[in-house]
């Protein structure tokens, strides 16, 4: 991590970045880092705004992604990405696990770890992942009084308001939720899982404020590209379980080669090699600062 390295970006700046960035021309493509190694590999190909999911998250730990898990545990995974990067972090924080109260102590959580933005949405608990049939909302009323609560507690704090209306209660409800969530504060809306095209462009036209796209793999959304959302009038797209998904299957061919093979040799060309490792990590940087870690010098063999 380049923690120890760098100064620390204030939370203040790196929400300012956030809004800057959502409200400038063009889409922002926010791709979920579900830990700090995936965050750095992110960075390094040029992504500038970065997303914690609750699902990649909660799956990690592996459990799925009900609600169980709380402020304190997300806030520090979400420490993790900021501290490696130094960039605005999106961080999903499910209902805010809870009531208006435990909303408002959430964004405070996330806000200590300079945390940019919270992504809150209107489900009752038990929550589910967005794309699944059965879903509860709680009353606007109570989605509203936690968005100004969020915004009292920690003003400098982005909000996006997630409303998971469409799927309940369809798209007139889900824009006269939108409508509510940004009057109570919220700068941009997150309409959930929607399924067309035409349900897409038809929000962006009735609801002005930044929106953000849930490209989600295997869900109720079509794979439209950044540029369809683009051209409805998205303003962020979101791709939050992906790194997740792909690592899944990345160690899963790992584990069955070195069960059959009992050797990982033919997987070297796929592996992140050590050489690259320690560049991602500064590890150069730490051995400096400590004269008595003896200078690594890389075999041969760890370059490619
Ligand atoms: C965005 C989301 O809340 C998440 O946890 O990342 C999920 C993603 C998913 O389960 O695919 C969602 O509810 O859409």
């Amino acid at each position: 991590m380049a923690w120890l390295f760098q100064e620390d970006v204030p939370q203040s700046q790196l929400s300012a970045q956030f809004l800057h960035r959502i409200n400038s021309p063009g889409i922002v493509k926010i791709p979920g880092a579900h830990d700090a190694m995936a965050a750095l590999v992110a960075q390094s190909c040029g992504f500038d705004v970065l997303y914690l999911s609750g699902g990649a998250y909660t799956a990690s730990r592996g459990l799925p992604d009900v609600g169980l898990i709380s402020a304190p545990e997300v806030a520090r995974r979400a420490q993790d990405l900021v501290r490696a990067t130094n960039l605005p972090v999106l961080v999903d924080i499910d209902t805010g696990y809870g009531g208006v109260l435990n909303a408002a102590r959430t964004a405070k959580e996330m806000a200590e770890m300079r945390v940019a933005a919270v992504q809150i949405e209107d489900q009752d608990l038990p929550k589910k992942c967005g794309h699944l049939n059965g879903k509860t909302l709680v009353p606007a009323d109570e989605m509203v009084a936690k968005i100004r609560a969020i915004r009292e507690t920690v003003p400098s704090l982005a909000i996006i308001a997630r409303t998971d209306a469409y799927g309940v209660e369809g798209l007139n409800a889900a824009v006269e939720r939108a409508q509510q969530y940004l009057e109570a504060g919220a700068d941009g809306i997150f309409p959930e899982s929607l399924d067309t095209a035409e349900a897409f462009a038809e929000m962006a036209r009735r609801v002005h404020a930044p929106l953000l796209a849930n490209m989600t793999e295997f869900g109720r959304t079509p794979y439209f590209t950044a540029q369809q959302f683009e051209a409805w009038g998205y303003k962020m797209v979101l791709y939050p379980v992906s790194s997740l998904r792909i690592a899944a299957h990345a160690y899963e061919r790992l584990y069955r080669v070195l069960m059959e093979e009992g050797t990982q040799q033919s997987l070297l060309p796929e592996m992140q090699t050590r050489k690259e490792l320690y560049d991602l990590i500064r590890y150069w940087d730490y051995e400096s600062l400590d004269a008595h870690i003896a200078r690594t010098i890389l075999p041969d063999n760890t370059e490619s």
